[in-house]
């Protein structure tokens, strides 16, 4: 089973699990790029299609992603899919939090169509997958005040000294 990252918009699932799959010199995956691949900007899918029809494809792209040896990072929200969570009780999982405070300054330029009214969406349905994400978590990382050099160095070497023992 892969490494999975989990966590809120902008905690940093994209950048770091890149990071960390470099590091151990594994294929990288994201689910939400799969996506836009295959069916076009996500922003679009939920205006023509709606959530339901993204969650859908969503599972898709995690069904597959999940049966990969790579280090996998998730949309925000695919922990909601109760399939999803069963699937993860056998991954390695890494939760990536961040503070509202923190997150703020990341979430410029406006295409996450959740976000239509900014931070305070974020907040709130931060706050409903919270108790989903630490349920699911190996590991939780606070990623607000550190670079995402350290965060990542520190996930590679807490994967090796896993395989390790
Ligand atoms: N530790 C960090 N410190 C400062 N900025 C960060 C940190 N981690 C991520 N960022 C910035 O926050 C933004 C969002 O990061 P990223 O796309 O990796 O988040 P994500 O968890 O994949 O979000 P989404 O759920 O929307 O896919 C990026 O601009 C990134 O550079
Ligand atoms: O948290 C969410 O529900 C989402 C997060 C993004 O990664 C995308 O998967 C999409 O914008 C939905
Ligand atoms: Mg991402």
């Amino acid at each position: 089973m892969p490494i999975v990252f989990i966590g809120p918009m902008a905690a940093g699932k994209t950048k770091i699990g890149r990071r960390v799959a470099r590091g151990l010199n594994v294929p990288f995956i994201d689910t939400d790029k799969r996506i836009v691949e295959s069916y076009g900007p996500i922003g679009e899918i939920f205006a023509r299609e709606g959530e339901e029809y993204f969650r859908i494809i969503e599972r898709e792209a995690v069904d597959w992603a999940l049966g990969e040896p790579a280090v996998v990072s998730l949309g925000g929200g695919a922990v909601l899919n109760v399939d999803t969570q069963s699937d993860l009780e056998n991954a390695t999982v890494v939760y990536l939090s961040v503070t509202t405070a923190a997150v703020q300054a990341r979430l410029g330029g406006g295409r996450r169509p959740l976000l239509a009214g900014g931070i305070t969406d974020w907040e709130r349905i931060y706050n409903v997958r919270r108790p989903t994400y630490e349920a699911l978590a190996t590991i939780c990382l606070d990623t607000s005040n550190r670079p995402i050099s350290g965060i990542a160095d520190e996930i590679v070497n807490w994967v090796q000294e896993r395989n390790d023992e």
